[in-house]
C-alpha cells in the first residue's frame, strides 16, 4: 500500500486507549475504515461509533484479547468478511511491568510475552495472506526497550527485543514480495501504560511512576505512524533522546547501563515493585 490511506483497511489492536485510540483517530482523518480489536467492547462500539460519525469512515469493533489466538484470528476474519481485505495491520496492544527480576512471579513474564510477543505474532500471522495480496504494511509498535534492556522491565525488554528480531527476520522474507514491515519505537508517551503495569505478583501498580506532562502525545506518535506507513518506512524511532540512546548503546553500552540505572532510580516507584 503507498500513497493514500482513503478507504483501505486498517486493523489496530489496543484500540481502545493512549496511542491504539489516537492511531484509529489519525487514520480516520485520512479516511481509512477501521477494524478495532480491545477488551472492552462497550468502549470499543462508542468509539468505532463516533469516529464513523467524526469522519464518514466506516469502523467495527471486534472484542480481542491479542494474548487468544482465536481472538486474533477472529479479529482479522472480520476485517475480511466486512472490508474484503487488510491494508494496513498496526500491532500496537501491550502492556509493561516494574519490578525487579529477583522478586518476579514467572508468570508476569509470561503474560508479558504473551500479550506484546504473541500477540502480534498471532494477528500478523492470520493478516499475512491478506497483507501479501494487498502489499500492505504490518506494524509492531515497539519501544526504546526492544534495544536496550531497562531495569525493572526485564519482561517487557525481552518482549519488544523478540518483536523487533520477529518483524526484522519478516522483513527480510518479504523483501521482494512488496510487503511494508515497519517497527516504530515512541519516546516515553502520555498514556495509562505505566499505570497498567503490573507489579511483582502480577497485579496493576494502579498509579504511574513518572511525570507524565513533559511527555509525546499519544495523538503525536500516531501521526508518526501514519506518515510511516505512507512513506513505508523501515523504523521510526520517534524522539532525539531515543536515536541517542539507540547510537550510545551501540559504542558505549556500559555507560548507557549506568545512564539507564541513574534515569530509573528517579522513578517516584524506583527499581522495587
Ligand atoms: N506510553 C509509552 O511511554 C510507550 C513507549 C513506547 C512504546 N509504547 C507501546 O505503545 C503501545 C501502546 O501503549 P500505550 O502507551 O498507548 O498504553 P495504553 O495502556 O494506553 O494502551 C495499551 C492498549 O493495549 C490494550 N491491551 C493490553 N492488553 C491487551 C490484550 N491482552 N489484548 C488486547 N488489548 C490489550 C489496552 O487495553 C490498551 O488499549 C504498547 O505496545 C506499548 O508498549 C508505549
Amino acid at each position: 500500500m503507498s500513497g493514500t490511506l482513503h478507504r483501505k483497511t486498517i486493523v489496530i489492536t489496543g484500540a481502545s486507549s493512549g496511542i491504539g485510540l489516537a492511531c484509529a483517530e489519525a487514520f480516520a482523518r485520512h479516511g481509512s475504515n477501521l477494524v478495532l480489536g480491545a477488551r472492552r467492547f462497550v468502549d470499543l462500539c462508542a468509539i468505532a461509533q463516533s469516529l464513523e460519525k467524526e469522519y464518514g469512515i466506516r469502523a467495527v469493533a471486534v472484542q480481542c484479547d491479542v494474548a487468544m489466538e482465536s481472538d486474533c484470528k477472529a479479529l482479522v476474519q472480520q476485517a475480511i468478511n466486512t472490508f474484503g481485505g487488510v491494508d494496513a495491520l498496526i500491532n500496537n496492544a501491550g502492556i509493561s511491568m516494574r519490578a525487579l527480576f529477583a522478586d518476579l512471579d514467572l508468570a508476569v513474564l509470561h503474560r508479558l510475552m504473551d500479550v506484546n510477543f504473541w500477540g502480534t505474532v498471532y494477528c500478523t500471522k492470520y493478516a499475512m495472506a491478506e497483507l501479501l495480496q494487498s502489499q500492505g504494511s504490518v506494524v509492531a509498535v515497539s519501544s526504546i526497550a526492544g534495544y536496550r534492556g531497562l531495569p525493572g522491565r526485564t519482561g517487557y525488554s525481552a518482549s519488544k527485543f523478540a518483536i523487533q528480531g520477529f518483524m526484522e527476520s519478516l522483513r527480510v522474507e518479504n523483501l521482494k514480495t512488496g510487503l511494508h514491515v515497519m517497527v516504530a519505537c515512541p519516546g516515553f508517551t502520555a498514556s495509562n501504560i505505566r499505570q497498567t503495569a503490573l507489579n511483582a505478583v502480577g497485579s496493576e501498580h494502579g498509579e504511574t511512576s513518572m511525570n507524565e506532562d513533559k511527555m509525546m502525545t499519544a495523538e503525536e506518535v500516531a501521526a508518526r505512524i501514519v506518515q510511516g506507513i505512507i512513506r513505508r518506512k523501515r523504523t521510526l524511532i520517534m524522539t532525539r533522546q531515543g536515536k541517542l540512546a539507540v547510537l550510545m548503546n551501540k559504542l558505549l553500552p556500559d555507560w548507557v547501563d549506568r545512564q539507564v540505572y541513574k534515569l530509573f532510580a528517579k522513578e517516584r516507584n524506583p527499581l522495587v515493585s
